[in-house]
């Protein structure tokens, strides 16, 4: 399928990106709240009792073997999908966003008209080359998709989930497909774009360097629980030459081989 299923329309008179509060608490105080969360497909368990609070504003990665259902668990939170049992509290479903490994951009529409997909009025077409703007890509609205490269694009897909100011912005492996540098180049957007709009992260990686630069917590799901809470504590933005960046990293990676330090 080549639409994200979030094109949800939004009103024309609401203001620009800029000035999107941070994100709005739920009832809870919290962001996303999941309680008891199973999830099976047939007979295979792949999440059990998984509960899990993310504070409003919070950047949390999801790192854990392959398979382990880090997917599975980002889709329920998305809404794509439902769990088995128990609760999942996201707000409100236009204002999560989803972005994946693929860009999924309609190759028939300019750029621009992909950003502004889902938008409605006369501003839509301003918004979405605003929202270009800060990903880097202005001057860049009126060219084809296939003419982008795949950081260009995936800089396309950052740009359409935030001109509709998600609260929530859920990232499952958006930087996978892309070499180490381009990376590096979307790690600092991705963190520049969160720091200025406040918007709720929860970012799905297999890379745990990744996590630990760009996450406030990084969780490690295992055996369909989290196994592992990890506060990052260092100042951003964050470099892996940083001092404890590299312990940390090697504290997460032991508990996901299943040889955690005992020290
Ligand atoms: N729709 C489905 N039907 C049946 N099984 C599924 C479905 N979706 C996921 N699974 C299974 O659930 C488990 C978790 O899958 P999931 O994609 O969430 O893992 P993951 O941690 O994201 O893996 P990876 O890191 O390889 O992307 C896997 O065993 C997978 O085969």
């Amino acid at each position: 399928m080549w639409l994200t299923e979030f094109d949800t329309p939004v009103l024309p008179h609401e203001p620009a990106i800029e000035d999107v509060p941070p994100a709005r608490d739920t009832s809870h105080g919290l962001a996303l709240q999941l309680r008891g969360i199973d999830k099976s497909f047939g007979t295979r368990h792949v999440l059990q009792n998984l509960d899990l609070n993310v504070a409003p504003g919070e950047f949390v990665a999801l790192v854990g073997r392959s398979g382990c259902g880090k997917s599975t668990l980002l889709r329920l939170i998305a809404g794509l999908d439902q769990p088995s049992a128990g609760l999942v509290e996201a707000g409100a479903a236009n204002e999560r966003r989803l972005m994946f490994q693929d860009a999924r951009l309609l190759p028939w529409k300019r750029v621009v008209d992909n950003v502004a997909l889902g938008l409605t009025g006369p501003e839509a077409k301003s918004r979405a080359m605003e929202a270009l703007e800060q990903v880097g890509l202005a001057g860049r609205g009126n060219d084809w998709p296939a003419t982008l490269s795949g950081g260009q694009r995936q800089r396309v897909a950052l740009a359409r989930a935030l001109v509709h100011r998600p609260r929530l912005l859920l990232l499952d492996e958006p930087l996978g497909a892309l070499d180490a540098l381009t990376r590096l180049e979307m790690h600092r957007l991705i963190e520049q774009l969160w720091q200025r709009h406040g918007f709720t992260a929860l970012l799905v990686t297999h890379d745990v360097a990744e996590a630990v630069a760009l996450a406030d917590r990084v969780l490690l799901i295992d055996r369909g629980g989290i196994a592992l809470d990890a506060t990052v504590t260092l100042p951003r933005s964050r470099s892996r030459a940083a001092p404890g960046f590299a312990e940390l990293e090697d504290r997460v990676l032991r508990h996901i081989i299943g040889h955690p330090a005992t020290a």
